[in-house]
């Protein structure tokens, strides 16, 4: 019953523009501010100071109502597309995003959205984008060559037809909603004058393009082969490895000579990656304010310390350690300059060398004391990066070091089937672990929300092809805790999003 199916996704698209319209609605009369939602044909420069309703409108975007909503219909609408749309086409586009991920490329190397975010609403015409193109570049290498302005409305309009530009005459472009979110801010001047700057002091979203469209995309045309081969039997570690010929990982080519500039962008596309998810939903993720004050939280692979500040300022009452590799935190504390200093000046955050691969150290925290078992273990992004049995090892020093009431948080996302899970064991008294669906009984939706999820998927494979590291299933991660000596006793799962915030207790 095709047609059916059909009407109950278009219901399902009805209904959720329903939601958005009454919460857009109603903050509209509480705070008398003309809201609506953000037109697609507008950009929104996050970097500029917008009129409250414009910046009230977009926050809106992530109420948990409006982000369920908008899911519900990426959803529906990705599902619509599959049914109908000529399986041929619907395969080119697959197969064929090369070229796509090529154009995006090429609009951030030639700092198109900038260029655009200058033109104004009229856009610029395709001579007036390549003139300024090639003028950015000869700053920087005089002997750039000129690019072909016909090439680059070509590029701008496949783009437009992905919605990722504006095409507002012919062969003239206009920045919209999309392509201004992966605005740098930075002025053409600014691009010209100091051209390797562009991603410093920025939200990384450029970065974040530009490695996926370089080490990443060269890497997964070594995921059939490396596969193919036996994964690390072909004498090399990970997909990555084989695509570069290197035996180094990742971080550590990374760190190579002439390899400089791509160090730097991937330390930027880490903060475009927070768009993943609300570091704000740690705050909810677990029972922070259920500790007794004075309880100490050892932020395992923690970096320079984001998410400890964060719940610091938020739990007063707690002391976290900060714990990397010694070239982490040897610069983390001057990292934050002079902000936040009365949480470094009283210790509630402090800093440790530690390689989670090696056996947990006790460590000091002052005017607390030596502490040899933490209140709690917080493992933020860092399970995702590691393959099953290092993954293991560094579950196992938590667990020697744990004492038996210290808790461990994994943050991770936990990717669902793509199909009813029918026998969804909850481990938890609230556990949202292996969760049967996310959507309704009845609802013609994929159960995982289909496209609307599709990020932690592509993540999972990334991982695969980067690290021979994936994001797990509620089960993977069940049972590699379990494997470790912890026992999961409560998964929160983040709205809108497969992140999961998974408390785990030693067994
Ligand atoms: C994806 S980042 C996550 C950082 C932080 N937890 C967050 O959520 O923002 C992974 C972290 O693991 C750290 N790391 C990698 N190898 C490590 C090791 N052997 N010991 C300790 N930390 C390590 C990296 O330096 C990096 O800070």
């Amino acid at each position: 019953m095709t047609i059916a199916a059909l009407r109950a996704l278009h219901a399902v698209i009805g209904s959720a523009i329903d939601e958005i319209e009454k919460v857009y609605e109603s903050q509209s009369s509480s705070t008398g501010l003309p809201l609506d939602y953000p037109s697609l044909d507008v950009p929104f420069y996050s970097t500029r100071t917008n009129p409250p309703e414009v910046e009230k409108s977009e926050n809106l975007r992530t109420d948990p109502t409006v982000f369920s909503a908008a899911n519900k219909i990426v959803a529906a609408c990705g599902q619509i597309t599959a049914t109908v749309h000529r399986p041929f086409f619907s395969l080119v586009e697959c197969v064929d995003a090369c070229n796509l991920i090529g154009c995006m490329e090429f609009v951030e190397a030639t700092h198109i959205v900038e260029i655009l975010r200058e033109a104004g609403p009229n856009g610029a015409s395709m001579e007036d984008i390549a003139s300024k193109v090639t003028e950015l570049r000869r700053a920087k290498d005089p002997k750039a060559a000129e690019i072909d302005p016909s090439k680059i409305s070509h590029v701008l309009r496949l783009l437009a037809t992905y919605h990722w530009v504006k095409e507002v005459r012919p062969d003239v472009f206009a920045n919209n909603r999309l392509s201004s979110f992966i605005d740098s801010g930075k002025s053409t001047e600014q691009l010209r004058s100091s051209p390797d700057t562009k991603y410093d002091e920025s939200d990384g979203v450029a970065a974040y393009l530009a490695v996926a469209a370089d080490e990443v995309m060269k890497t997964q045309t070594a995921l059939t082969p490396w596969l193919l081969g036996g994964g690390p039997a072909t004498g090399y570690a990970t997909p990555f490895n084989l695509a570069f010929k290197t035996e180094l990982k990742y971080y550590e080519w990374l760190e190579q000579p002439g390899n400089e500039s791509r160090l730097l962008r991937f330390g930027h596309s880490m903060n475009g990656t927070r768009y993943w998810e609300l570091a704000e939903n740690i705050i909810h993720g677990f029972a922070w304010d259920e500790l007794p004050k004075g309880s100490v939280v050892a932020d395992v692979g923690g970096g320079i310390g984001s998410v400890s500040v964060l719940l610091s300022e938020a739990y007063p009452h707690l002391y976290f350690v900060v714990e990397d590799r010694e070239s982490v935190v040897s610069v983390a504390h001057k990292s934050w300059g002079s902000k936040h200093a009365e949480l470094f000046s009283s210790s509630r955050v402090s800093f440790h060398a530690q390689s989670f691969l090696d056996p947990q150290q006790p460590f000091t925290v002052p005017g607390v004391g030596t502490v040899t078992q933490p209140d709690v273990f917080l493992l933020r992004a860092v399970l995702h990066n590691w393959p099953d049995k290092e993954s293991h090892d560094i579950l196992v020093h938590l667990r020697k070091a744990a004492g038996p009431h210290t808790k461990l948080l994994v943050v991770d996302n936990l990717l669902p089937y793509a199909c009813l899970d029918e026998n969804n064991e909850i481990s938890g008294e609230d556990s949202e672990g292996a969760v049967r669906s996310l959507v309704p009984d009845g609802s013609p939706l994929l159960p995982n929300l289909g496209r609307a999820s599709a990020n932690g998927y592509l993540l999972d494979i990334k991982m695969l092809g980067v690290l021979n590291a994936k994001e797990r299933t509620y089960r993977e991660m069940d049972e590699l805790l379990r494997s470790a000596g912890w026992q999961i006793s409560r998964v929160k799962r983040a709205v809108g999003s497969l992140w999961a915030y998974t408390t785990a207790e030693p067994i």
